[in-house]
């Protein structure tokens, strides 16, 4: 799919929800919050509207966020039950396909983040390899919560700004 901005500013609220309810994983809330701030000038503007209601977030709500969010190759991933989105990401970084040493490393780190944080770590898979993914995954979990937070935050926006484009033509496009 492949819709310009305004045939997306021209969408009636459910199929709006519908086509875009998961650039940030499992929050089509925030999808729904910004269909009110319809026409868009352009996908900018609608990646922009996405971005400040993230922003506005109390921290609480920023933690629930990354916390929609599946593990990195974890049980979602092996279970089949991830989101279309998600599976592609996923898939494309090669994390349905390591070695034992590097699933069990892997599922080991994603546990100890959890653990110190209270929430998944979450990172852009389209912008990394698996073996780059692993070492931010180990180094990030030395980080203080306060910056992992943020950090996280950091990450939804990319996911959210490759899954808009891949659904919208952007305006160079046009
Ligand atoms: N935990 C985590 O980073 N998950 C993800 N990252 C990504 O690019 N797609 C995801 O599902």
């Amino acid at each position: 799919m492949n819709m310009d901005i305004a045939t997306v500013n021209a969408l009636p609220y459910e199929d709006f929800v519908d086509i875009l309810g998961n650039v940030v994983e499992k929050c089509p809330i925030i999808t729904a919050a910004v269909w009110s701030g319809r026409p868009f000038l352009s996908l900018a503007v609608l990646e922009a509207a996405i971005s400040e209601f993230i922003d506005a977030l109390p921290e609480s709500g920023k933690e629930g966020i990354l916390r929609c969010h599946p593990d990195l190759a974890g049980r979602d991933l092996q279970s089949g039950s991830l989101t279309r989105e998600s599976h592609e990401e996923q898939a494309g970084s090669g994390m349905g396909a390591l070695n034992s040493g590097e699933a069990s490393r892997m599922a080991r780190l994603n546990q100890e983040y959890k653990e110190r944080f209270g929430f998944p770590f979450v990172i852009c898979a389209r912008m990394h390899d698996k073996e780059n993914i692993l070492r931010q995954l180990s180094a990030r979990c030395q980080n203080e919560r306060a910056v992992e937070r943020a950090r996280g935050i950091e990450e939804v926006k990319k996911i959210c700004h490759l899954r808009l484009q891949s659904l919208v033509l952007t305006d160079n496009k046009l």
